[in-house]
């Protein structure tokens, strides 16, 4: 497979080259050249298997000219091995219709670990076989970081860099990243929104000197690799729910758009998935341009569900690609006056196009509690902050009767106990290994939003790649 840039001003790249350049060069994000499409018969011959099998041959397409099948299927073993659930993300009922999809029982409890596991395993081996290395820079709202140190840490081949915004993640979700000691592990806490975070990777990325000069790559879903890595779990949840002879519809808890642009990749891929319904906090970005073609930036502001306390959503220019028909010179110039005015002028067809297939829905952060305490007393589900505005956009947006719709479940409750707890009065536990939690050293620069103070601790860090 080859991938092309939203942009259209940077080569094509196989699998392997888009896995270690993560942006392109151009500034735009990576796509596949044409999409890979399963027969009926093809994902029925999927139905039932092993997670770690399905996933192997779900992005086998992606991955097609880079890794052997059995390389791939070896690194998907390994990946979902740590996981604490045999079934890798269970379906659970929760209402009539409405099914979580718990994609949080790996090592730091939020859905990242489904892909991130993977990229683990597949950065290992990429560098390994060129005898390369490099240093990961990553923008997180809180799990992305967690989930990135936790596949990337002790390696000796990668240096990780990771971006929070100060004082904006939940005290476990700033603690699973800050108090990782390995000397490959740095963490800045940024002076801003995650929004700055990101901005300030893109613009490293953008550095083309700096980012040859420190062999930059990216975990974020700007990375296609984390996007392909997320496709299998949608599949494996609609096939247990009787698809490709029954559609579904999915309910994705929304930030930087990657969990449900992964979502329309499935339904791309031939997947019969009838909506996409996107759920939102208080910045509701995403929402208000599903409602009214409104893609203007109101400023983050901090909420209960930290994890979605973004703006700027990365993935929007991968479907904003596919709704103006692949045209990168439309792509390009939307995006620039985006950055330059604060608001997507998307053509009117293009905004019809898109909600004809995708729904929004905005929960405020009063809401979100009585969601997490409905869920808990109606179903005795106890549910986190972000999955609770998933359910509650799935509710808002459910289908007719025959469809079920696939929540993504996306952190464990413990990652946000003083939530839950005020919700429910029950206080979620941590799982034993991470008991120790508030005792452990943390370690962190905390740096204002500036471009050239974190490149110079970026090099600071690096610097080890030249010994
Ligand atoms: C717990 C949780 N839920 C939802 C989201 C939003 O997902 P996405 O950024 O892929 O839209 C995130 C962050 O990405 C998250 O960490
Ligand atoms: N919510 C994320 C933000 C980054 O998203 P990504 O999917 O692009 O890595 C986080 O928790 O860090």
């Amino acid at each position: 497979m080859r991938y092309v840039s939203t942009r259209g001003q940077a080569p094509a790249r196989d699998f392997s080259s888009v896995l270690l350049a993560g942006l392109a060069e151009d500034g735009g994000l990576f796509m596949p050249e044409s999409w890979p499409v399963f027969s009926a018969a093809e994902w029925r011959a999927l139905r039932g298997l092993p997670y770690a099998e399905l996933a192997a041959r779900v992005m086998a397409p992606f991955t097609e000219g880079s890794l052997p099948g059995d390389t791939l299927r070896l690194m998907t073993q390994r990946a979902y091995a740590g996981f604490g659930h045999a079934a890798t993300a269970p379906l659970v009922q929760i209402e009539p219709q409405i099914f979580a999809l718990e994609l949080f029982h790996g090592p730091t409890l939020a859905f990242k670990d489904m892909a991130m596991q993977l990229l683990g395993q597949l950065f290992d081996h990429v560098l390994a076989e060129r005898g390369e290395r490099v240093t990961i820079v990553g923008a997180t709202s809180g799990d992305t970081g967690s989930a990135a140190i936790e596949a990337c840490r002790d390696r000796d081949n990668i240096d990780v860099v990771i971006l929070h915004p100060e004082g904006r993640t939940s005290a476990v979700q700033r603690r699973q990243m800050t108090t990782v000691l390995s000397p490959n592990i740095h963490n800045i806490a940024l002076q801003g929104s995650f929004d700055d975070c990101q901005d300030l990777v893109k613009a490293m990325f953008n550095d083309a000197p700096f980012r040859q000069e420190m062999r930059l790559s990216a975990v974020n879903s700007i990375n296609w690799a984390r996007i392909a890595a997320q496709v299998p779990y949608y599949v494996a949840a609609a096939l247990a729910l009787g698809a490709p002879e029954r559609p579904v519809a999915v309910a994705v808890p929304t930030g930087n758009f990657g969990n449900v642009l992964a979502a329309w990749v499935a339904r791309r891929m031939g997947l019969p998935i009838e909506r996409l319904i996107v759920g939102a906090n208080r910045n509701d970005i995403l929402a208000r341009f599903l409602a009214s073609n409104d893609m203007s930036v109101h400023g983050v502001a901090p909420s209960l569900s930290p994890s979605m306390d973004i703006q700027v959503s990365s993935n929007f220019e991968r479907l904003l690609f596919e709704l103006l028909g692949r045209d990168a010179a439309a792509t390009t110039d939307t995006m620039q006056r985006f950055r330059a005015e604060g608001r997507m002028p998307v053509p009117d067809e293009a905004w019809r196009r898109a909600t004809a297939l995708f729904h929004g829905f905005t929960l405020s952060d009063e809401g979100t509690l009585e969601e997490i305490r409905r869920l808990h007393r109606d179903s005795a589900y106890l549910a986190d902050p972000h999955t609770a505005i998933g359910v509650a956009a799935a509710r808002a947006h459910r289908p007719e009767k025959g469809i079920p719709v696939i929540v993504a479940a996306t952190a464990h409750p413990a990652k946000f106990p003083e939530a839950v707890e005020k919700a429910t009065g029950f206080r979620p536990p941590l799982p034993p290994r991470m008991a120790d939690l508030y005792a452990r050293e943390e370690r962190f620069a905390v740096l204002p939003n500036d471009l050239e103070a974190v490149e110079a601790v970026v090099r600071g860090h690096a610097r080890r790649n030249s010994h």
